[in-house]
Formats: structure tokens, sequence, C-alpha cells
């Protein structure tokens, strides 16, 4: 299967009359089964890219590439899935209903049950049926890497999934995107500061000032 590409993504953000150049030409690859680390200072870029890859950006200029979908913002929760810097859970639902609902939408068959597993495997399940406001920031962090799995994705790309997160649970959750390349040859693309995210790359993408640096 081919890869997620970016190829040669320009985008400028205009604030008022003043412009901020957050990619430069960045190209980057991602292959079916292998783990991407995108670092990066804050504000190099790394959003801004993960944006343009989920369709929800548009470049200025350059090409996005998702295999199996006329393009990123066609692209289902099957062929790319996020977990996104902002949870985004619906209030009104249960975890385990949160994590069903790609599931639901996929079609596929016991959507509870394999979001019940999901949860497990994130070690949430005892909090499945509470509401997303009646458990932890971190916890609602895991939740939404459930949410991003549960479809077993081909792509899948995570903004920051270990930010709130102590060093055990981002041990957990980096082992559970590390399996989902190995036990589901997804691709995986990883932004975020953590160190444990450089342990767990099979490849690190750097981004300084909105260019992909040279990694020595
Ligand atoms: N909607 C926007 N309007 C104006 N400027 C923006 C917008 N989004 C991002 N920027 C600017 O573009 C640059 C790149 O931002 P981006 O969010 O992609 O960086 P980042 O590497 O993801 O940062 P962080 O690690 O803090 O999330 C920054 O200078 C930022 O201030």
């Amino acid at each position: 299967m081919s890869a997620l590409r970016a190829s040669d993504l320009h985008k400028t953000h205009r604030r008022g009359s003043e412009q901020v150049h957050a990619l430069r030409g960045v190209s980057i690859e991602v292959h079916p089964g292998e783990v991407v680390a995108l670092l990066g200072r804050s504000g190099s870029g790394k959003t801004t890219l993960l944006n343009c890859l989920l369709g929800w950006e548009t470049p200025d200029r350059g090409t996005v590439e998702v295999p199996g979908a006329a393009g990123p913002s066609a692209a289902s929760w099957r062929e790319l899935a996020v977990v996104p810097q902002r949870f985004a859970l619906v209030e009104e639902l249960s975890l385990a209903d949160n994590v069903a609902l790609p599931a639901r939408l996929a079609g596929l068959p016991d959507p509870l049950g394999a979001a019940r597993a999901c949860l497990d495997e994130l070690r949430l399940g005892p909090l499945a049926d509470r509401l997303p406001d009646e458990v932890s920031l971190g916890e609602q962090q895991r939740v939404t890497i459930a949410r991003a799995m549960v479809v077993r994705p081909a792509f899948l790309v995570a903004d920051e999934p270990t930010g709130r997160l102590d060093d055990e649970l981002s041990g957990r959750v980096l082992a559970v995107l590390r399996e989902a390349a190995a036990r589901d040859g997804a691709g995986v693309l990883v932004a975020g500061h953590d160190p444990l995210v450089l342990d767990l790359a099979d490849r690190v993408v750097r981004l300084e000032d909105g260019r992909v640096a040279e990694v020595p």
C-alpha cells in the first residue's frame, strides 16, 4: 500500500496585516507499519502540517495524498484517523459511546464491544460509562486515542497525544500506537515534545521554522 504523503506544502497564516509563514515547503511521508515522530519547538508548524494532512486547513501550495481517498477532506476515519490536540468528545455521550461512534459510522459489527476493548487497552475500562466531564483531562486524552484506534485505521495522526499524561501512562499510550503499527500495519504520525516519542519512533522528522530540518 502507498504512503500518506505531503509534498512541498506552503501555508501562511494571516493575522490582520501580519503574516506568519507556518509551512515553507514541507514534504513528509508515512508508510504503512511505521511510526514517525514529528518534533519541533512550539510554533514550528507541526499542528499546521497535521491540519493540512487532515484536510482541516488548505495549504497555499503543495499536495496531500491519502491512500484510498480522493483527497484529505474526503478521507474516512478508517483511511485516516486523528487524535486531535483539542479532544472534541461529545459531551452528552458516555466514553464508550464516544469511542463507538466512528465504528458505528463505519458500519463495523459490535461497535460498543470494540469500543470497550479499546478502552480496556488504555486502562479506561472502569470509566467506560462515565461522561467526558466526569473524568480527568488525561483520561479524556486517552479516550481520544481509543476513538482513533477503534476502526483500526490505515493511517493515524496524533497531535501531542501524551501532553497531559505522566510517564507511565505516556508509555502505555505510545505502546498502543506502536502496536497499531505492528499489529494492524497502520502508518502512525505522532507530533510532540515528549522524549518518549523519540524512543518509540522508527523515524524522526524535525520541523524548524516551517521547514524540515536535517536529523543527524
Ligand atoms: N490560525 C492561525 N492564525 C494565525 N497564526 C497562526 C494560526 N495557526 C497557527 N499560527 C501560527 O503559525 C505558526 C505555526 O503554528 P503551529 O500551531 O503549526 O505550531 P506547532 O509546532 O504545532 O506549535 P505547538 O507545539 O505549540 O502546538 C505559529 O507561529 C503560530 O502562531
